[in-house]
């Protein structure tokens, strides 16, 4: 049978990518995706202000919501300090596969755990399966009508502190109107939008950074 998206993409990065070097995984599916077939990454554009944000962060505990192939998951894993902890969850156990060898092409599978399963059963096991107080770092990037819940599930099950900071992928396309109005409308946050485009197009998107303040 065909093979799928995320298959043809870990096959050009076992083709392409340097093994143990992080760059060459993020250009080869760069590649692909401007070369051969567009996929949801969060691209070299909105890559660069998310590798911005993390290295200004450096945060010791991190959590990614939608692995998907593992992109964004090697963009933040390569930039972070040793022993920090890192974890991301993906819900299709097809895509945990692919993830976990492309990170592990990376070289850097043990910078981070992939978690198969749902944000909403996940998140409130955070404490007790991973020891995790609470996020310094959190970025959004899964199924977009699930970013107002889980941010609420994050003040309810207590995983944020002053100052952790929420980046939210694709606040305008395809869009997160609640989640912007949520936080833009709450005193517990400060934001800030960083204007772009969807990856490998010319359509306009953003990321929104949301700083919790106790
Ligand atoms: O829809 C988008 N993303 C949804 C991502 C979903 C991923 O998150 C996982 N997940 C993990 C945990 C969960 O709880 C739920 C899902 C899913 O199994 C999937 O791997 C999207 C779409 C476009 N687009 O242009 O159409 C562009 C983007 O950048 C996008 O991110
Ligand atoms: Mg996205």
């Amino acid at each position: 049978t065909r093979s799928t998206r995320p298959q043809r993409m870990l096959k050009a990065v076992q083709k392409n990518a340097t093994k143990g070097s992080p760059e060459s995984v993020i250009s080869a599916i760069d590649y692909f995706c401007k070369h051969s077939e567009w996929a949801m990454n969060v691209g070299d554009e909105k890559g660069s202000i998310l590798d911005s944000v993390v290295t200004e962060v450096n945060p010791s505990t991190v959590l990614e919501l939608g692995t998907y192939c593992g992109y964004s998951t090697v963009r933040i894993a390569r930039l972070l300090s040793p022993g920090t902890k890192f974890i991301t969850l993906e819900f299709n156990p097809a895509n945990v596969t692919v993830a976990r060898q492309i990170i592990a092409h990376a070289g850097l599978q043990d910078k981070v755990t992939v978690v198969e399963g749902s944000s909403g059963d996940l998140i409130p096991q955070m404490k007790e399966r991973f020891g995790i107080t609470t996020f310094d770092f959190i970025f959004l990037d899964h199924w977009k009508d699930r970013y107002l819940p889980d941010i609420k599930l994050f003040e309810e099950c207590g995983l944020l502190r002053k100052g952790s900071v929420l980046l939210a992928d694709n606040v305008i396309c395809p869009g997160a109107p609640e989640y912007l109005e949520y936080v833009r409308n709450s005193p517990r946050y400060e934001n800030r939008y960083y204007p772009a485009h969807l990856e490998y197009t010319k359509v306009e998107d953003g990321l929104e950074k949301s700083v919790f303040l106790g």
